[in-house]
This record gives structure tokens, C-alpha cells and sequence, in this order.
């Protein structure tokens, strides 16, 4: 279901920030991706929804070459694709209702359709009574609930996320992370990237570690692996 086939990814600076990197990840994988500071997880994450795209290589998402479609398309990959980050990137001006129903894509539905769909995610993160609150409003976690609210509104089956529980005490990066179990129960793939040893350790995934832009280590059931 996701590909990724000799990708190197070099930025316009230079910088060569994944090498030949090929994997596959199937169909609800939940998979940790770690490694040190710069070693290219971000870049990974960035090829998957988009927001950067392969120097060389190729990408399956869903069974499309993703870096074959025509920008115009991106927004079509980006339905199947949710995405989580670490700062929650929610509009400050809009509600939780609001930020989660910009994110719908609508082709003219009725209102209380959308208002259907984005109660119905809001009560999957447990913040439906939150549904008027802002932002400032919010804790870190409920925020970040929010943000994971927003990436499952359109029904993706891939949520990858970047460090979503960087900014989180552990309490709360543990409610994050059996609301991530929950959805990936459901059949949705869930990638995440993370420097969170103690998660990671204890919930046996696949862990696929990255290093200087390579892949180092892939298991199954795998560990954190390092020490910070
Ligand atoms: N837009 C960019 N332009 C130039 N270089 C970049 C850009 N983004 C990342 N890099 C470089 O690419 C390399 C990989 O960065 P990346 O952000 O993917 O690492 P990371 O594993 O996510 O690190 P961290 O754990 O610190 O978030 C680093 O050397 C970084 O400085």
C-alpha cells in the first residue's frame, strides 16, 4: 500500500538527506520510524503527503506513483493521507468544529451533513464538548486531539504523524498514543516519527530506523534502539 523504491531525496542546497532508501509498508502497519536528529525522518514524512518531492525514485501510495501525478492531483492524495505534527498547526482564529470542518473536502454537501461527519471525529478524540473552543483554549493534548481529529475527517487510510507527541508530558503523549492504536485498529496505517523511546519500546511495532538518510534497521517487533 505505500512504496518507496530507490527514493534519494537532495534539497536544493545540497544537502542529500535520504539515499536510496526502499521500503514497503503494507496495508494497517503501525510503524515507528526513528533515528537521530537530521537523519531524514521528516524527509520521509514530507515525500509520503507531498510537501516535498523525490529527487530520484519512485512512491506508491494506495497503489498510485505519486511522483508521476500532476500537482493539481495532490489534493486528491492528500484525502488518503492524513497528517499529524508535532506543533498541531491549528488555525488560531477558528474553533475546533471550524478547523476540523475546513479541513472536509466538500463538494456541496448539506450543512448538517458536514456537521454529522466533523461531530462524529470530534467524539472519536472525545472532544465533542470542546467543539467551540479555540485553540488558547485548549490543552497541548486536546489540541493535538483536535489536529487528529482534522487528519481522520476525510477518511484517510494512511495517518502518518511527525513527533505528535513531542510537545506532550507523558500522561498525555500515552492518551495520543492509544488514540493512534485505536485508529490504526480500525484499519488505518499509522506512521509516525518520534524520539520517544519509552512509546516505542513499549508498544512492539515496526520500528524502521533511519540513519544519515538510510535505512539501518527495520524489525517487526522492534525497540527504540538509542539512548536519548
Ligand atoms: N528544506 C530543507 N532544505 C535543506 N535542507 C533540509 C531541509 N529540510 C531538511 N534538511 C536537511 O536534511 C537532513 C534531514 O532532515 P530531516 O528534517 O528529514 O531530519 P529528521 O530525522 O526529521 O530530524 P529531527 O529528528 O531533528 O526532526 C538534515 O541534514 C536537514 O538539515
Amino acid at each position: 500500500m505505500i512504496e518507496l523504491q530507490d527514493v534519494t531525496k537532495v534539497y536544493p542546497n545540497g544537502v542529500k538527506a535520504l539515499h536510496n532508501v526502499s521500503v514497503k509498508i503494507e496495508k494497517s502497519q503501525f510503524v515507528y520510524l526513528v533515528g537521530p536528529s537530521g537523519a531524514g525522518k521528516s524527509t520521509f514524512i514530507k515525500l509520503m503527503y507531498r510537501e516535498e518531492k523525490p529527487t530520484s525514485g519512485n512512491i506508491y501510495i494506495n497503489g498510485q506513483n505519486i511522483t508521476r501525478i500532476k500537482n493539481r492531483h495532490t489534493p486528491y492524495l492528500r484525502r488518503s493521507v492524513g497528517v499529524v505534527f508535532q506543533d498541531y498547526k491549528l488555525l488560531p482564529r477558528l474553533t475546533s468544529f471550524e478547523n476540523v470542518a475546513f479541513a472536509l473536502e466538500v463538494t456541496e454537501r448539506p450543512s448538517r451533513e458536514i456537521k454529522k461527519r466533523v461531530m462524529e471525529v470530534l467524539d472519536l478524540v472525545n472532544l465533542k464538548h470542546k467543539a467551540r473552543s479555540y485553540p488558547h483554549e485548549l490543552s497541548g493534548g486536546e489540541q493535538q486531539r483536535v489536529a487528529i481529529a482534522r487528519a481522520l475527517v476525510n477518511q484517510p487510510n494512511i495517518l502518518i504523524a511527525d513527533e505528535p507527541t513531542g510537545n506532550l508530558d507523558p500522561d498525555t503523549s500515552w492518551e495520543i498514543m492509544q488514540l493512534f492504536e485505536r485508529i490504526n485498529m480500525n484499519g488505518t496505517t499509522v506512521i509516525m516519527a518520534t524520539h520517544d523511546k519509552e512509546i516505542v519500546n513499549a508498544m512492539k511495532k515496526r520500528v524502521i530506523a533511519i540513519e544519515g538518510g538510510r535505512i539501518v534497521r527495520d524489525e517487526l517487533r522492534g525497540d527504540y534502539g538509542y539512548e536519548d
